[in-house]
């Protein structure tokens, strides 16, 4: 592999893997750290007289299709990222409606130096996600240098993040800017662990966050699990979560973890009580329920009064903290109180010298929303990324450039 800061960029195209997973409602960029994170690699490249190719993924394209037919691939385009980058760079963003057509490839081979193209986003394609070898050869094309940048997507081992390193020679491989930074953070903490050790992992991703868990009863003293993650263990325990999200496939593995979390002496705190709604809106109707005890027809969007005062005593007396997921849906205001109550928490414990860790999208963009970031240790891009790699496993996305 390469060394980005030392590579000298001039008249070649630089093919940049980015994690631009923004959140985006009605064409309109929320919080953009995942953009502005990525920019000084962009920025260097240009300086040097190089040209910049950008792929990224967003959402989860073809399983939401499934899932609910009224979506189409218009909802979930890159396009308004390439218009918001454009700003944030002060030139114009040149987009390619499809990252795999012959009109991509044109427009990656004209790029002169100083330009940018984004490719539209790379999970309109099953070969994305299923690694395929042609697939990542195809993409390979657009760059001279290969630059992974993504950690918030290094856990996957996808044909852009992994398997397309295969088609570059060592010397045209390397990490971006923001991935080497992550990774420096990321170790300092995996040193850092101070006991208690307390975990919260929150938000709706239930089956690739309940592996995780699992793996942190290893490291971790106790773990707070809340947001859409909790109702799946209440259900696994016979409670009634009403329409509250669930995996009913991950049943069985919740409630193995409860088990085994009870042999290490790990303790596993769910939120007691819950906001419930319902519907899945903003101006829904809402109550407070125990979290085991949701009504028909109701669901649970947020932590209530119980849950925070009792995550706030076990967070109060953390020396390390990570955390994942936010406790409610917090981008509506009606259940955005226990992810601001869980922050304030931890914002508290860090002044009173924890260390804390706060990861992912969707975290990162609550503690921002809050006006927290600059009030907890360090704030990662990643969030099941950072995860896994606090279980000290190689990412995907690292080992394809750092063992070819
Ligand atoms: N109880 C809940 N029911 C449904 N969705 C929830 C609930 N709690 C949190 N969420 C949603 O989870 C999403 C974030 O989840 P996730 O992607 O796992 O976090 P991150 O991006 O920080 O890794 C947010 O959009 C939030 O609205
Ligand atoms: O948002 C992301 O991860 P995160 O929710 O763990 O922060 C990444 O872009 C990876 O997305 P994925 O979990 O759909 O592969």
């Amino acid at each position: 592999m390469s060394n980005f800061s030392t590579h000298n960029f001039a008249n070649q195209k630089a093919l940049i893997r980015v994690d631009f997973n923004v959140p985006i409602k009605k064409g309109v960029i929320g919080d953009d750290t995942r953009m502005t994170s990525a920019l000084p690699t962009i920025k260097k490249v240009l300086a040097d007289g190089g040209a910049v190719v950008l792929m990224s993924h967003w959402g989860r394209p073809i399983k939401d299709m499934e899932k609910k037919p009224e979506l189409t691939k218009a909802d979930f385009t890159l396009r308004p990222v390439a218009e918001h980058l454009s700003k944030l760079l002060g030139i114009d963003v040149k987009f390619a409606d499809d990252c795999i057509s012959d009109e991509a490839a044109d427009m990656a081979k004209n790029l002169k130096p100083g330009q940018v193209l984004l490719l539209e986003n790379l999970r309109y394609y099953k070969q994305e996600e299923k690694g395929d070898k042609d697939f990542a050869e195809k993409l390979s094309k657009y760059g001279d240098v290969y630059v992974n940048d993504a950690f918030g997507t290094a856990h996957r081992a996808h044909a852009s993040t992994a398997i397309i390193a295969q088609f570059f020679p060592g010397d045209k491989k390397m990490f971006g800017l923001l991935m080497e930074g992550e990774v420096a953070a990321a170790e300092k903490v995996m040193h850092a662990n101070e006991k208690p050790f307390v975990a919260i992992v929150g938000g709706a991703k239930v089956s690739d966050k309940i592996m995780i868990i699992e793996n942190l009863l290893e490291r971790a003293t106790d773990i707070i699990i809340g947001g859409g993650m909790a109702y799946t263990f209440f259900k696994a325990e016979g409670g009634h979560i009403g329409n509250s999200l669930c995996e009913d496939d991950r049943m069985d593995m919740a409630l193995d973890l409860l088990k085994k979390a009870e042999a290490k002496g790990v303790c596993i705190h769910l939120p007691a009580d819950s906001i419930i709604a319902d519907r899945f809106a903003a101006d829904a109707n809402t109550s407070s329920a125990l979290s085991n005890e949701i009504p028909a027809g109701w669901m649970g969007l947020d932590i209530s009064v119980m849950a925070c005062e009792h995550f706030k005593k076990v967070i109060g007396n953390a020396k390390t903290i990570l955390w994942n997921g936010p406790m409610g849906v917090f981008e509506m205001e009606k259940f955005q109180h226990g992810t601001k109550a869980i922050a304030e928490a931890v914002v508290a414990a860090t002044a009173k010298g924890a260390f804390s860790l706060v990861g992912g999208g969707d975290s990162v963009a609550a503690v921002n929303k809050f006006g927290f970031a600059d009030k907890v240790s360090y704030v990662s891009t990643g969030g099941g990324a950072m995860l896994e790699y606090f279980e000290g496993k190689e990412l995907p996305g690292i080992a394809a450039i750092k063992n070819a």
